[in-house]
């Protein structure tokens, strides 16, 4: 599956509703047992969740958005599918959630490609199921100085953490997901699923039962003047980089 909402990937209202469809799609069709996730454009993964869809909007869009990027991360941690992730780009923030949610990461060697969770860079918080998700990767430890650093890591580094698998050269990026996708298609599926429903139930658990009091926690914290005002500020920032 391929990326592209054009310039940046970034996971729009209507990129976060289509994505959860095609996983359906892909998840209903028998014949399909595997997807690798890569972007259509190479340099850029995905720039994580769309800030227009977080400035300027109401309260009830805020709660639309943020539920649709709930259900997104619940179908994609949950998928019966084994998800590879070749990741041809950066990979700030939730780019870099999409990419935890996988079963694998493979990073593109090149020292542009970083990947972090880097919230705090922006003056905000990664809500406690970004965290959660982290955790499971990497380690209490090293997740706590990663988000409270807002720590974007360069291939090497993100390798030597343990956010990403393997780091191949970025011509080898597609043959590696595909036999990285045949080595974990060998296993028997039932068996395969079963394990990682258990690994990651707690974890799914913890966000259904607090789904709503998070949808609730967004929009009060997206809403206050200030946070919507460094946000400005923030795109701001973005878009006078090029001039
Ligand atoms: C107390 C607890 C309460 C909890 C409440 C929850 C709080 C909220 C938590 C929300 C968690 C947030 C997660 C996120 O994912 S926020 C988004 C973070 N993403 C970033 O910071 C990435 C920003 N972008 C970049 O760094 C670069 O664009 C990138 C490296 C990806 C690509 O660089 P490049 O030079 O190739 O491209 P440009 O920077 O020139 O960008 C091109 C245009 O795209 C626009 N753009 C970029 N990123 C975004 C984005 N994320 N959303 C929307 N638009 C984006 C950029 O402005 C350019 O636009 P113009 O062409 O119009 O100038």
């Amino acid at each position: 599956m391929k990326l592209k909402n054009p310039p940046v990937n970034s996971l729009s209202l209507e990129m976060l509703t289509e994505l959860v469809i095609n996983l359906e799609k892909l998840e209903n069709d028998k014949a399909v047992r595997g997807l690798v996730l890569t972007s259509e454009y190479p340099g850029i993964f995905s720039a994580g969740l769309d800030l227009m869809e977080m400035c300027g909007r109401n309260p009830a869009h805020y709660a639309e958005y943020w539920k649709a990027l709930q259900e997104f991360w619940l179908k994609l941690y949950q998928s019966s599918l084994v998800v590879v992730a070749a990741i041809n780009g950066a990979s700030p923030a939730g780019g870099c959630l999409m990419s935890l949610i996988c079963d694998y990461r493979i990073l593109a060697d090149n020292p542009k490609y970083t990947i972090g969770l880097n919230e705090t860079l922006l003056g905000i918080v990664a809500p406690f199921w970004f965290k959660d998700t982290m955790v499971n990767t990497i380690g209490h430890r090293a997740s706590e100085r990663a988000l409270q650093l807002g720590l974007l890591f360069p291939p090497a580094e993100a390798l030597q953490v343990g956010l990403v698998d393997q780091v191949v050269p970025e011509d080898k990026l597609q043959s590696t997901a595909l036999s990285v996708m045949a080595q974990w298609l060998a296993i028997p599926d039932h068996a395969r699923q079963l394990t990682k429903t258990m690994m990651r139930k707690p974890t799914v658990d913890h966000l259904v039962k607090q789904r709503d009091a998070d949808i609730q926690n967004f929009v009060s914290f997206v809403s206050r003047d200030s946070i919507q005002k460094s946000l400005q500020m923030y795109l701001q920032k973005l878009r006078q980089k090029k001039s």
